[in-house]
């Protein structure tokens, strides 16, 4: 259902600052899969989901969604396709508004036009049996200001946020990684949830090799901008953080050859 044809992606071409963040990547993801990515600083986990989301126009290759091509829509022309959360707390949600302003706009966002706007009586039942199953206790604080909440109460949000429209794809970039660990851990719960009860297609990036063998269906490994190992769930739920450094190892003292390497 999501398909990353051949995606290059360069910054800063043809200067002394080159960079090249993504090398032909190819990416077939099925429906309801969960794919964790991990890699060092730099292999280009970021700009691939700014590369699915729109944010980024790729220079080559093509992105597709169900079989139709996006490539060239903008990052607001497919946000009706797109869930995301960011790793700071205070990117998805509004801080001046309420929780309940906050939700209903993500309600509202890929919905057709004509549906009233605004929070009605009907939406705000809703919205509090889903803030209910956060077990925050935030159903009681729907006209509290989200600038008043603490990070992991706002990443909790943001990710209800997210998947509110129901999303064809969410993209996780190290949503976790400014929590401490409790908080890491409830949002991981979440997560798994909300994939779970929507589910979801989802492509969740993080540093913590733990995670990123515990939660999901399917691991990719990156690596100066190729997908250099791609694990499937049977295999992932068998390897251990120190099996994945020595995968990583092996494929970078062998000489990388991302098609040989790509299963
Ligand atoms: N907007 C940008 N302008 C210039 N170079 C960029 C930009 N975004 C990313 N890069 C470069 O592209 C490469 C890949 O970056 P990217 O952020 O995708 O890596 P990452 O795997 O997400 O790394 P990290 O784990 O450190 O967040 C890096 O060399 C980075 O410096």
């Amino acid at each position: 259902m999501l398909h990353v044809d051949g995606v290059t992606q360069t910054f800063f071409p043809g200067s002394v600052n080159e960079r090249v963040a993504l090398r032909e990547v190819e990416l077939r993801l099925f429906e309801g899969e969960f794919v964790t990515v991990i890699g060092s600083n730099g292999a280009g986990k970021s700009t691939l989901l700014n590369v699915v989301s729109g944010k980024l126009r790729p220079e080559a290759g093509r992105v597709r969604i169900d079989e139709r091509d996006v490539t060239r829509l903008a990052d607001f022309q497919r946000a009706r396709y797109i869930g995301r959360v960011f790793q700071d707390p205070m990117a998805g949600t509004a801080p001046h508004m309420t929780i309940e302003e906050n939700l209903a706009i993500a309600f509202e966002r890929g919905r057709r036009r004509g549906l009233r706007r605004g929070v009605t009586g009907a939406k705000r039942e809703r919205f509090r049996e889903d803030l209910a199953s956060l077990e925050l206790g935030l159903e009681n604080r729907l006209r509290a200001k989200v600038g008043l909440l603490s990070g992991g109460q706002r990443q909790a949000l943001s990710l209800l946020m997210a998947t509110f429209s129901e999303p064809r794809i969410l993209l996780l970039d190290e949503h976790t990684a400014a929590l401490d660990p409790q908080r890491a851990a409830l949002i991981s719960r979440l997560t798994a949830e909300l994939v779970e009860r929507h589910r979801l297609t989802t492509l969740m990036v993080t540093h913590n090799m733990e995670q990123a063998l515990s939660m999901g269906t399917r691991l990719i490994m990156m690596h100066e901008g190729r997908i250099i190992l791609d694990v499937d769930d049977a295999r992932k739920s068998r390897m251990s953080p120190a099996d994945l450094l020595a995968e990583f190892e092996k494929i970078k003292g062998g000489g990388l050859d991302d098609r040989t390497l790509l299963q």
